[in-house]
């Protein structure tokens, strides 16, 4: 425990030096219905994330369904306005007047959703659905074909039979490749991609992480990669973001966080994993329960209502972001020697 430190609890909690993006205290609530009287209610899906991601990295974010990870994605491209915190990327802020315009933003940052057929107009052949976002920067038909048939080949479609199909007649498979192209047109520097392979059969899904990593060296990419599949995000991943109900409960380097979990949230989340690595399998048991509501979270540390550690300091104070060493950065009173939490001087 003596290498700790306290870290103040405002933006980059780990990461690296000079960051392609730079999230702080990033906050969206959803309004929601209800309350005829006093404030109005609002479903706190993120509440004050920050996170960074270096030039080059995948970053991996888990954490169960509602926890915020598809909504922090969409205020990073601005799909949906923040409520608060601040978005730095490519060393301008998104946003502001004197800032990244919008338009900027969405051509070097790229996302791409699970559901491969929603993605695309369904009345376009893929070469229009390809050269359409290039046609609509400046770009030539005739460039924009250009564009559209080396990316096809880039992601392992043969133009010459794809150029003229509709969605409808490719396989799930082949229109995530699709997909993926379309993210490239504009040749971004940030792609997210959002439970992107969770739809595809495990064979085409490896096929596709395959060409997920064979494109991010070529094209010098930097990923956010958001799944449900703690195996997928162990494989593709540098650093782990782990959410839980709009916070990071822990971020740090694949290793360490499947390696020595620090967040009891995290302990429980991975319990389930079947690892082939004895070193990565948690003891922890595993989780119980459905997390709470977004609209009324537990005070304090969110994840208390269902921690086997949790005591009153857990209920009064939220646990003040933790440096374990090496990036890896954990918010629970468990690793505050200071806290005050009993358990603290032991826990390892
Ligand atoms: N437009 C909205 N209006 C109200 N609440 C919303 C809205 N969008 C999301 N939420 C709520 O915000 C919380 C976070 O949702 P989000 O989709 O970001 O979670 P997630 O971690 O991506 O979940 P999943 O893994 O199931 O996709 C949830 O409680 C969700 O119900």
């Amino acid at each position: 425990m003596t290498s700790l430190h306290r870290l103040d609890p405002v933006p980059d909690i780990g990461g690296p030096q000079q960051p392609l993006l730079s999230v702080g205290n990033l906050t969206k609530h959803f309004p929601v219905r209800g309350g005829l009287t006093g404030p109005k209610p609002v479903a706190r899906a993120v509440d004050g994330v920050s996170f960074s991601v270096a030039k080059g990295e995948t970053l991996g974010v888990v954490g169960e369904s509602g926890c915020g990870k598809s909504t922090t994605a969409r205020l990073l491209m601005r799909l949906i306005e923040p409520d608060g915190g601040d978005i730095v990327f490519d060393g301008e802020t998104v946003g502001t007047r004197s800032g990244l315009s919008l338009r900027e933003l969405r051509r070097r940052m790229q996302m791409v959703f699970q559901d491969s057929y929603a993605s695309l107009n369904p009345r376009l052949t893929i070469a229009d659905s390809l050269a359409f976002a290039p046609m609509v920067h400046g770009v030539s038909r005739r460039d924009a074909t250009a564009v559209a048939g080396d990316l096809l080949g880039r992601v392992g479609l043969d133009p010459g039979t794809f150029m003229g199909r509709y969605p409808h007649e490719l396989s799930g498979g082949q229109r995530q490749r699709v997909n993926i192209a379309r993210a490239l047109a504009l040749r971004p520097r940030l792609v997210i991609l959002d439970e992107a392979v969770s739809a595809l059969d495990k064979s085409v899904e490896a096929q596709v992480l395959n060409l997920l990593v064979e494109l991010k060296r070529q094209l010098d990419l930097t990923y956010i990669f958001i799944s449900h599949d703690l195996n997928v995000v162990h494989y593709i991943s540098d650093r782990v973001l782990v959410m839980y109900l709009g916070k990071v409960a822990e971020v740090g380097p694949v290793e360490a966080i499947y390696g020595r979990p620090a967040h009891p949230y995290t302990r429980a989340l991975f319990s389930a994993r079947l690892s082939m690595d004895p070193d990565e399998r948690t003891a922890a048991a595993p989780l119980q329960g459905d997390p709470p509501n977004p609209i009324n979270p537990p005070s304090g540390c969110r994840f208390r209502t269902r921690c086997p550690h949790a005591t009153g300091v857990c209920a009064e104070r939220e646990p003040v972001p933790m440096d374990l060493g090496g990036g890896h950065i954990v918010a629970c009173h468990l690793h505050d020697s200071a806290s005050g939490h009993p358990e603290a001087h032991a826990y390892a």
